[in-house]
């Protein structure tokens, strides 16, 4: 079980003014559950996985996984982060502890066969597509078998059947290695079609003000029947939800 308690987490501001980025941000994720943060644009969702991540330790509060401080932890961000002057194979390897990486070299080769890219192992970052660039962020991501998965944004900014293909990768991962999840994104489509759980968050200064359990089975099609009428109901049901996220106004000027 993880457990997220964050009383505060303060940024000094340029003119030396503290910035309240996260308050009262409390939430839990269950083993080996799948948990989406949904919030707008602003409200501290990347300051929350910097926190549970242990990259940002300058906030009052505490986070724990069964008792202890989160170790064993996979990450994807936005950009792929790959390395220009490694392969393929070798930047997935990266993440592994020294003295690990021959044992890890299979499961490395494995999981970028699962992303079908098994024909690109010795090629450079520089030769591949944006989608592939992103499915060995997604291997690199699993390769240590990670108790803990956060992820933000991970598939913004590709065209749809890419990031679709990506997300059924990544349930694909997660349901076999049993990893509990922390998924960062402001698309609520994309948290329904992954997710058990959404927990949203207010403008900044973030805290959880609703928690939705998504009720759908698996394997979900992003653009189905079944997801476009949950999506409805739930901003029927929660309207405000509208108010926070960008996207889903723009969509609401459209219809
Ligand atoms: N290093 C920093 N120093 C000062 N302020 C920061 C820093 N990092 C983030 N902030 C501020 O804290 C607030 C929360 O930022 P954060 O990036 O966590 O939000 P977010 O919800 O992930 O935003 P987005 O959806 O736009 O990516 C913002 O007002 C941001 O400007």
């Amino acid at each position: 079980m993880l457990d997220i308690r964050i009383d505060t987490k303060r940024y000094p501001d340029r003119g030396g003014r503290p910035h309240l980025a996260l308050s009262g941000l409390h939430m839990q994720v269950a083993r080996g559950e799948f948990v989406c943060v949904v919030g707008p644009s602003g409200c501290g969702k990347s300051t929350l996985l910097a926190i549970v991540g242990g990259l940002d330790r300058a906030c009052a509060g505490e986070v724990s996984m069964d008792g202890r401080a989160p170790a064993d932890l996979g990450f994807m961000f936005q950009e792929p982060r790959l390395m220009p002057w490694m392969s393929v194979l070798d930047n997935v390897l990266l993440v592994v502890p020294d003295g690990l990486r021959e044992q890890a070299r299979a499961r490395a080769v494995e999981l970028l066969c699962a992303m079908e890219l098994g024909d690109v192992l010795d090629a450079y970052p520089g030769r591949l597509s944006g989608g592939m660039m992103r499915r060995v962020a997604l291997a690199r991501a699993f390769v240590n078998e990670p108790a803990l998965l956060l992820m933000d944004e991970p598939f913004v900014s590709l065209d749809s059947p890419t990031a679709n293909r990506l997300r059924a990768m990544l349930v694909a991962q997660w349901r076999r290695c049993g990893a509990s999840v922390l998924f960062v994104t402001h698309d609520l489509r994309e948290a329904l079609a992954l997710a058990d759980r959404i927990c949203f968050l207010s403008p900044s200064p973030g805290r959880v003000v609703l928690e939705f359990a998504v009720d759908l089975p698996r394997p979900r099609d992003p653009s189905g029947a079944q997801l476009e009428q949950l999506h409805a109901e739930l901003l029927a049901r929660h309207p405000e939800l509208l108010a926070g996220l960008p996207a889903l106004r723009e969509e609401a000027a459209h219809d």
